[in-house]
């Protein structure tokens, strides 16, 4: 019998499974929260490659919990319909009328198409919101807005922006169980009933907190945490991210992402990464190979 040995491409398939496998060993049972931002929805290949690795995730005994934004979506819907819209600190100023239009964007369109591109890839999602099952407590949010021209800081009425107080994980462990991934857009309701837009980050960090999450990804349009020149910034501290805000650097969409990422890691999530969405597969590349992308968030860096 004559042997054969495999091609080049063949063996290096081999050894990329390989290089997986002290990773599959150690997450297999663990929970992955996964912030699927609005930007990063891309086009129907990153899509596909999104929903894919959520399913690979699940085969291979890690259950991933989807929350995902819609930003962008939210603001081409209130263009159509005339209403204008405005962000302080990245955060979505939002009247009765908007709160409505959010909640059917986010809650109604896009957590339906994820549902389906999970089934489409041969997994089984559940879209609910915040509001299923008594899921994420909101309560209004409060902000100051640092005015640059004035040097003071005056309190900016968000209206019907709120942020998670308490999170009834229930409905999350019940799907997981099930083998079914959850797939959670960012609306909560108010112990008085009032239904809350919540920063998608910001929702996905509570909801890795109260999940004990090991990992907690953010995928967006940027290669991760730039710095003043616009290189990346690998590794960063709860204390790193403080000065870079303070400086700056960080700005807009960025800061409830940093600010998340420092609650989740404070709160006991093992790491937080921001990552590429616009690469394809930039979940699987970062979970199961050496090379780390984006910008990880730890107390003790990579
Ligand atoms: N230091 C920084 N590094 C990277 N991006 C930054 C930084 N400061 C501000 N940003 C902005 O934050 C944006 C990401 O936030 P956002 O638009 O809210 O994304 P998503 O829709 O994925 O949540 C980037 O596209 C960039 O414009
Ligand atoms: C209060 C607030 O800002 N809510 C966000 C919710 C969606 C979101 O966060 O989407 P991305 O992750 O795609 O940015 C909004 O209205 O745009």
């Amino acid at each position: 019998m004559t042997y054969h040995r495999p091609d080049s491409a063949l063996l290096a398939k081999a050894e990329t499974l390989t290089e997986a496998l002290p990773y599959l060993q150690r997450y297999a049972g663990k929970t992955f929260v996964v912030k699927y931002g609005g930007h990063a929805m891309g086009d129907p290949e990153l899509q596909r490659d999104f929903a894919e690795d959520v399913v690979l995730l699940k085969q291979v005994g890690i259950n991933p919990v989807v929350v995902h934004g819609g930003g962008p979506q939210i603001g081409s819907m209130l263009k159509r319909l005339g209403v204008e819209s405005q962000f302080v600190n990245g955060l979505r100023v939002t009247d009765a009328e908007t709160a409505k239009i959010a909640e059917m964007v986010l809650a109604g369109s896009i957590n339906k198409d994820i549902v389906g591109w999970i089934g489409q890839a041969g997994g089984r999602a559940v879209g609910i919101s915040g509001k299923d099952a008594g899921l994420v407590l909101a309560e209004k949010v409060g902000v100051r807005d640092p005015d640059p021209l004035q040097g003071i800081e005056r309190h900016v009425d968000l209206g019907f922006v709120g942020e998670p107080v308490a999170v009834d994980r229930r409905i999350l462990d019940t799907l997981s169980a099930a083998d079914i991934i959850p797939v959670v857009a960012p609306v909560g309701i108010g112990a008085d009933g009032q239904t809350y837009n919540i920063n998608a980050d910001t929702m996905a960090g509570a909801i890795a907190s109260a999940m004990g999450a090991s990992r907690f990804f953010l995928l967006t349009d940027v290669a991760g945490v730039l710095d003043k020149q616009g290189d990346l910034m690998s590794d960063l501290s709860p204390a790193d991210v403080l000065r870079l805000q303070r400086d700056g650097t960080i700005t807009g969409g960025m800061i409830p992402k940093v600010q998340t990422c420092v609650a989740a890691v404070q709160s006991g999530v093992d790491a937080a990464v921001i990552l590429d969405g616009r690469i394809p597969h930039a979940m699987l590349l970062e979970i199961f190979t050496r090379q780390g992308a984006g910008t990880l968030v730890s107390a003790r860096g990579r």
